[in-house]
């Protein structure tokens, strides 16, 4: 702790006079919110006052409606506002626990007098509203914080580049409105407060980190430049975070023009999404959508298909690696996650705009009512310069309009009139108010009777052929599932030939599982891609960023249908390819690592240091992958992790538990026994779950509880612990070049200590790492 006794009494006694200003603030706003509270709470009971309700003539109706709307947006403004008010609240009561975390004293060129500047997670005005007494750590002087120490500095804002001298960089630690802690950057060695956050516990929420971004990620979240911005960095280097921060950075910067509808996250699995939820709300931010690729899929594919998720091709391949089928499974993979696969399909649709296409019947009860031929001919009567997109919008309209003329001569149908009699109550109503509206003089009843059942006729008729339009407009019309067999038939002969070594056989595999109405994951991408080439419709052009983290898990395919997907957004992509699991990234270089399926410009930063671990779990772990002694670890100390071997299972999970219950003993609050698969998550599960106090959790699983759980690699992606257990670390589960990555994942996911335990000879992956850095225990 640095900062003289002097300095001390001076900073205690502004943050004081700054609670003191927080809380008169927070006395004035709760009461302007009582009063909007009130005045919103006699507004809506008084709504129909105001409002001059006629509905005799059709002007009075649009009249009546005008008022009611009127009203109504009065009403949801003064919400708006009320909710406004209730966000400061919430801004104030987090600054008055913590008002700030950083002080710059800056002296601007040509001034005489440095400024004071204190940073925290909100700005904060004087009583005046004229001064900041705190600053908003995305505001454009902050960055000085982050990226310089005292001496010159220069930062940028709107209006230009403004330079001068950092006279003095402090960091403080306020916990409940208490100082206690005060470090002078430049003064002290080491980063304390790093220090003290990366030493506590870790939580079930991931915790923000504004008040100790490090420069190399502050340049990630304030990138603004880059359409794609491409973040490699080493496990616990800081990459959620880093992107988190970043959508709040943009939230505020841009918060004229920029909303949190406007922003995607792309996060690896339902598990991850909770843990990072609070992120953006603890800023003071709104949550954007967080979703997983899995998710999108689900949502666009409907129940058209049964399709397998990322997870259970994963599971699959770490089961069943060896067999014959996986290695014609992986030849469907490598292809169908490749670009060359998605040129494939580019070909096959522009063969499509003059021939080929499959379109349905559309059939009624039975009958055809327009056949595939007729639609056929019509679409490729329609001029190919138009896109394949706009004729189908022509041939929607056209077969609209010919359904009309079907819809009339149907109403002297025989089944019209059995329909007629079971209709209710109402429509008989409905039907008769109709006939006055049309003829209100008339006497005739017998004439009103046919005239009534004509009425009922038209309605069934309507009713009935509702969701036939319905179809007509969703362009239904078309076949997407055959033309797309279409290309595996026959090779793809006569339209377009993959040039790959096993196509035959890829055709052959993909043929029998779209018979029999499945999508395998590597399939569904490509499905998609050629559904929204063909159709053209759902492509999200409101959103104006995305963020996709764990990023090297996309194959090249999946990367470039969700730049057709996001059309207007730049892109963040945060990876690191020691960590890319998945299958199609086994054999090839993912589009993260190769960069070469990025056809765009693109900025790339790389991060180095790991901060979540301890300095002797990095320096273990780094030993496991290529290039490891590229990774830096923070300087946090800890014990080295540890090693235990044991020839049968009983003495294995004897000595697990035994692990378990002493760091439970010690306080540890989230410890993760981590396996290889969910097949032997279940079996530790059942091993363990009678003697300690333990959580099994699978891809169902969406909140991350504190306490003991078993959890296979996959799902642990992304996600911290304070304690590591890796379940069997022996040759018989790790032992193929495949799986080092994997194992590579689960063991970095620890921050304090790593334990490896192992049934038998120890994996290979261990053979480089010297003996040094772990405790081989028996
Ligand atoms: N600047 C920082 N200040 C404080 N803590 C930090 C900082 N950067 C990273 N951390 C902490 O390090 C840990 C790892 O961060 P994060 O999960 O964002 O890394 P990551 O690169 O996404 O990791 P992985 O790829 O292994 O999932 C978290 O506990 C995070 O709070």
């Amino acid at each position: 702790m640095s900062g003289n006794n002097k300095e001390w009494q001076e900073e205690r006694e502004r943050l004081v006079v700054i609670k003191g200003i927080i809380e008169q603030k927070q006395d004035r706003l709760k009461d302007q919110a009582g009063d909007l509270r009130q005045g919103i709470i006699s507004f809506r009971k008084n709504f129909w006052d105001d409002v001059t309700v006629n509905i005799d003539e059709p002007d009075d109706i649009i009249e009546t409606e005008a008022s009611i709307r009127q009203q109504a947006e009065v009403l949801s403004e003064r919400e708006r506002n009320h909710g406004r008010m209730h966000a400061r609240m919430k801004t104030l009561d987090r600054l008055q626990h913590s008002p700030y975390f950083g002080r710059i004293d800056f002296l601007e060129e040509n001034d005489r007098e440095a400024d004071q500047i204190y940073i925290g997670i909100a700005s904060l005005m004087d009583e005046k509203d004229e001064d900041f007494l705190i600053y908003d750590w995305r505001a454009p002087i902050s960055s000085l914080y982050y990226d310089y120490y005292p001496g010159p500095v220069h930062y940028r804002t709107p209006e230009g580049s403004i330079s001068g001298d950092m006279m003095l960089k402090r960091q403080f630690i306020i916990k409940h409105g208490v100082l206690e802690g005060l470090f002078d950057t430049g003064v002290t060695i080491g980063d304390q407060l790093l220090q003290e956050l990366l030493g506590a516990h870790a939580s079930t929420k991931m915790k923000n980190i504004v008040a100790t971004i490090q420069k190399e990620q502050n340049q990630i979240i304030r990138n603004e430049k880059s359409k794609i911005l491409i973040v490699q960095g080493v496990a616990g280097s800081g990459k959620t975070s880093a992107a988190l921060q970043r959508v709040a950075y943009l939230l505020y910067t841009h918060r004229e023009t920029l909303n949190n509808g406007n922003m995607v996250l792309f996060s690896p699995n339902p598990l991850f999404n909770s843990y990072v939820r609070s992120v953006l709300p603890e800023l003071g931010e709104e949550n954007i959508r967080q979703t997983t690729y899995n998710e999108y899929i689900e949502e666009r594919l409907g129940d058209s298909f049964r399709f397998e998720d990322s997870f259970e091709q994963m599971e699959n391949f770490l089961v069943n690696g060896d067999s014959a089928d996986s290695q014609n499974r992986m030849a469907n993979i490598l292809i169908k996650s490749s670009l060359a696969f998605k040129k494939v399909i580019d070909k096959y649709t522009t063969v499509l705009a003059r021939e080929g296409l499959i379109f349905k019947d559309i059939t009624f009860r039975g009958r055809t009512l327009l056949e595939a031929r007729v639609i056929n001919d019509y679409f490729y009567g329609l001029s190919s310069s138009m896109s394949i997109r706009s004729r189908m919008e022509f041939v929607a309209e056209w077969l609209l309009a010919k359904l009309k003329e079907i819809e009339r001569s149907e109403w002297q149908e025989q089944w019209v009139e059995s329909e007629v009699q079971l209709l209710d109550k109402e429509d008989y109503l409905v039907a008769f108010k109709k006939l006055q509206k049309k003829n209100p003089w008339t006497d005739d009843s017998f004439d009103d009777f046919d005239r009534e059942q004509e009425i009922l006729g038209e309605m069934v008729v309507k009713r009935r052929f509702k969701p036939i339009k319905d179809d007509i407009k969703r362009l239904a019309f078309i076949d997407i599932k055959s033309t797309y067999c279409q290309l595996f038939k026959s090779g793809g002969e006569p339209f377009v030939k993959a040039d790959t070594e096993n196509w035959d056989q890829i055709c052959k595999f993909t043929l029998e599982q779209l018979d029999r109405n499945d999508l395998t994951w590597e399939d569904v991408t490509p499905y998609l891609y050629f559904q929204t080439q063909l159709l053209g419709r759902n492509i999200y052009s409101n959103i104006r960023h995305v963020s996709i983290d764990e990023a090297q898990d996309y194959s090249p395919f999946q990367f470039a249908y969700l730049k057709v997907l996001f059309p207007n957004a730049k892109m963040t992509l945060l990876g690191d390819f020691n960590q890319a699991i998945y299958a199609h990234a086994l054999n090839t270089a993912s589009f993260f690592s190769s960069e070469m399926s990025i056809t765009e410009p693109y900025e790339k930063i790389t991060l180095t240091r790991s901060y979540r671990s301890t300095r002797p779990i990095v320096e273990f772990t780094k030993k496991l992958v290529k290039e490891g002694e590229r990774i830096v670890p923070f300087n946090r100390d800890g014990d080295k992790p540890t090693l235990t071997q044991a020839e049968d299972a009983k003495s294995v999970h004897k000595k697990i538990l035994d692990r378990v219950n002493n760091l439970q003993s010690k306080g540890l609050q989230t410890i993760a026994v981590i396996c290889k698969t969910m097949a032997e998550c279940i079996e530790a599960y059942d091993e363990l779950r009678n003697r300690t106090a333990i959580q099994l959790m699978d891809r169902e699983t969406h909140a991350f509880t504190k306490g003991t759980v078993i959890i296979p690699a996959y799902l642990a992606k992304g996600i911290e612990f304070d304690a590591v257990i890796i379940y069997d670390a022996s040759r018989t589960k790790y032992s193929k070049e495949s799986e080092r990555k994997l194992f590579y994942t689960a063991c970095t996911r620890a921050m304090h200590e790593l334990h490896l335990f192992s049934l038998g000879e120890v994996s290979p992956f261990l053979e480089k790492i010297p003996h040094s850095s772990y405790n081989k225990l028996v």
